[in-house]
């Protein structure tokens, strides 16, 4: 049996370039890990029993026992790739909200990839990990990698960047879920309403901000909170503008700043410290406005084994 704790991501700055002919985005997409997480455990099973799943958590019906699991789907594709029967039970203990801009769903798919690795004794490179981990989602690399990475290309290519300290946030975790598809489309609609076009003509390719940089590297959170960005925000605003309320009421409570998470909902605040987070999410948690907060901080490392027994 193979348990591995993978963390979720809260993208720090999200760049949208214009729409690809594959129908994906160019991205800037700075990925930030943090410690809440999910854990997946891996158990031998019987020849031939496949892949099964099992997943305990709060949202645990919210999500999908079936094939189209992330953390199913991984499974398969490192057991194809291997010419290995892919027969085995995952369990997920689930944290990380669902269908809420954290990578969930990819988390999950990371660690099963790094869980059944191990049960399986296949000892994959690293390089290769990542190869598969972009086939199954945009997200799925950075979770194998966790820290602050930059992501280009659609996020999948991935550079690790260097980052001191640590950064202190809450999650508002909002009622219900956005879809990540229907999220990008609503940017592109803006984009085509304000008369900007959506194309990948017509968008430029965004680039890192360097003050956003600097002040991962020099772990300076009044500096990353001036420098935090999310081109996926008006349009999860537009789909869900109740998550306004919430922004707000972190920002009374005293938080650096707030933004929505990847495409939302989960709203993201940036605390000065430990303390100042635990006082935003208690305001957080009494305002109304949110199913749930959390404080917590980052970055933490990728996906790991934490109990190999
Ligand atoms: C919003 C983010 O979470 C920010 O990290 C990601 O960009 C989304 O990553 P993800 O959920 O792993 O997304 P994928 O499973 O790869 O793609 C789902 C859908 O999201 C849209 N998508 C995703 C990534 C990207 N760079 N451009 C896109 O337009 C596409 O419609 C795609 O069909
Ligand atoms: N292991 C999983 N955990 C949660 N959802 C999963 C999982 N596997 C597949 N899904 C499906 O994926 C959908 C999106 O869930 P997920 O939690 O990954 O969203 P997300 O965090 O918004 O994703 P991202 O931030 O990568 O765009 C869910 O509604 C669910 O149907």
């Amino acid at each position: 049996m193979i348990t591995v704790r993978v963390p979720a991501k809260v993208n720090v700055q999200l760049g949208v370039g214009g729409l690809r002919a594959d129908g994906f985005h160019d991205l800037a997409n700075v990925f930030f890990a943090v410690a809440l997480g999910d854990q997946v455990t891996a158990t031998a099973a019987e020849p031939g029993t496949g892949v099964t799943l099992s997943c305990a958590g709060p949202d645990a019906d919210q999500v999908p026992l079936d094939g189209t699991n992330l953390a199913a789907r991984a499974a398969r594709l490192l057991a194809a790739h291997h010419g290995v029967p892919a027969d085995v039970h995952l369990h997920i203990d689930k944290s990380i909200p669902v269908a809420g801009g954290m990578a969930g769903g990819s988390a999950d798919g990371a660690a099963a990839l790094v869980a059944c690795d191990a049960l399986w004794a296949l000892a994959t490179p690293q390089p290769v990990l990542l190869e598969l981990a972009a086939e199954l989602g945009s997200d799925v690399p950075f979770a194998l990698l966790g820290g602050v990475a930059l992501g280009r290309g659609r996020g999948e290519l991935l550079e690790a960047l260097p980052v001191s300290g640590t950064f202190h946030w809450v999650f508002a975790v909002a009622e219900g879920g956005l879809s990540t598809p229907a999220v990008f489309r609503e940017c592109d609609r803006l984009r085509e309403q304000a008369g900007t076009g959506s194309g990948i003509d017509q968008v430029p390719t965004p680039d890192p901000s360097a003050a956003l940089l600097t002040a991962l590297a020099e772990g300076d959170p009044v500096a990353l909170a001036a420098a935090l960005g999310n081109d996926l925000q008006a349009a999860a605003l537009s789909l869900r503008p109740a998550l306004t309320g919430c922004l707000e009421a972190g920002l009374t409570a005293g938080a650096l700043a707030a933004l929505v998470s990847g495409s939302g909902p989960t709203c993201a605040f940036l605390a000065k410290d430990a303390a100042g987070a635990e006082a935003v999410a208690a305001a957080l948690a009494a305002s109304g406005t949110c199913r749930a907060a959390h404080a917590t901080h980052g970055p933490v490392a990728g996906a790991q084994v934490i109990d190999g027994g």
